[in-house]
């Protein structure tokens, strides 16, 4: 049985329906990620779920009771911002038992449990600093402290990572999933970065202007996209239309045709049909951009060196894994 049911929501802007109709289910204890680009309404939906935004049709349901009308305290959420929104004139330990604090728990028990979800974001060292003596990484692993010592029965992420550095993102990245799961905490994370999306959820929920386009694994959602927008959102894919795809690979079918980049190989060939038009190096993948008749084509390689690369101009052959072809409407 689900969790949290979103039944029929409806969303009215000034100028506008954002979301009409949108149904989402959640498990106990998973991790969802709502993925899409900026506007699609991933945060509105985040919103609505704690009770922050109204919704204007539709019911909101937890654990099998009706929260739609219920103010955001009544709902047992903890919430983590891009921003830190730490309360600057306390220290660690401060922000961490304010909840609890208002909660009315014991002062003995509150230390406990402040200490003990201190520990597990490891932090335990920092309990008397106040926020401005600490990172950003830091500020976000208190802010995560501060939501999860009131066991909320559900826990809502709006982009926490985004303003961090890309070494941190990856370390807070792991750290949240294991603890949301230690802790069994039911999680929605929000996001416009694929690659966050594909390393953290249990299971993503792509979202484009307001609707849901696609919900599924990481791997359900890469290697089996839904539309041309997942496909190019999610898999990066190369997209040819039917005709094209019939023209130059004999491929036969109604839909356009999806090819991952990693999926195509490169050689070089002086009579090569394609031409290698430049290339960006992604880390461990070279991305190459191909020019082949009239398609402009990605194709990854793994990087093996700068003296391997290929000039700009290089004719090349390309083969494809056409057992990897999908097609997309
Ligand atoms: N109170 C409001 N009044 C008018 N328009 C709004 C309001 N709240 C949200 N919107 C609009 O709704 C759309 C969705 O916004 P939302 O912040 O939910 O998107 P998002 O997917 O979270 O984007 P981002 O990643 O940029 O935050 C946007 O076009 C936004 O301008």
């Amino acid at each position: 049985m689900s969790f949290v049911t979103l039944r029929g929501l409806c969303k009215q802007l000034p100028d506008r329906p954002l979301f009409s109709n949108l149904n989402l289910s959640l498990q106990e204890g998973e991790l969802v990620t709502l993925l899409g680009p900026s506007g699609c309404g991933k945060s509105t939906l985040l919103r609505a779920l704690a009770g922050l935004t109204p919704i204007d049709g539709g019911q909101i349901l937890m654990a099998g009771e009706e929260i739609t009308h219920r103010v955001p305290q009544q709902r047992q959420i903890g919430m983590v911002f891009q921003h830190y929104a730490l309360f600057p004139n306390m220290s660690v330990a401060g922000n961490v038992a304010f909840g609890l604090k208002m909660q009315g728990v014991p002062e003995p028990e509150r230390r406990e449990r402040v200490m003990q979800m201190l520990e597990r974001v490891e932090l335990a060292d920092k309990a008397d600093a106040m926020p401005g003596e600490l990172s950003g990484g830091q500020q976000q692993r208190v802010a995560l402290a501060r939501a999860l010592v009131v066991k909320p029965r559900l826990l809502l992420l709006d982009e926490p990572l985004s303003a961090l550095d890309a070494r941190i993102r990856r370390h807070l990245r792991s750290q949240i999933r294991d603890l949301v799961h230690k802790l069994g905490v039911t999680t929605v994370f929000v996001t416009h970065d694929q690659e966050e999306a594909l390393l953290l959820s249990d299971r993503i929920v792509l979202m484009q202007d307001g609707q849901i386009v696609q919900t599924g694994t990481a791997e359900e959602i890469y290697a089996r996209p839904v539309n041309r927008f997942a496909a190019r959102f999610i898999g990066h894919y190369n997209l040819l239309e039917a005709e094209a795809a019939q023209r130059l690979l004999g491929h036969q079918g109604p839909g356009c045709l999806a090819i991952r980049p990693e999926c195509i190989q490169l050689q070089p060939q002086a009579q090569g049909p394609a031409r290698v038009l430049g290339h960006q190096l992604l880390g461990n993948v070279v991305r190459y951009q191909v020019q082949w008749q009239d398609q402009r084509l990605d194709v990854d390689t793994l990087n093996q060196g700068v003296q391997g690369l290929l000039e700009p101009g290089t004719p090349v052959a390309l083969q494809f894994q056409t057992d990897q072809f999908r097609e997309v409407a």
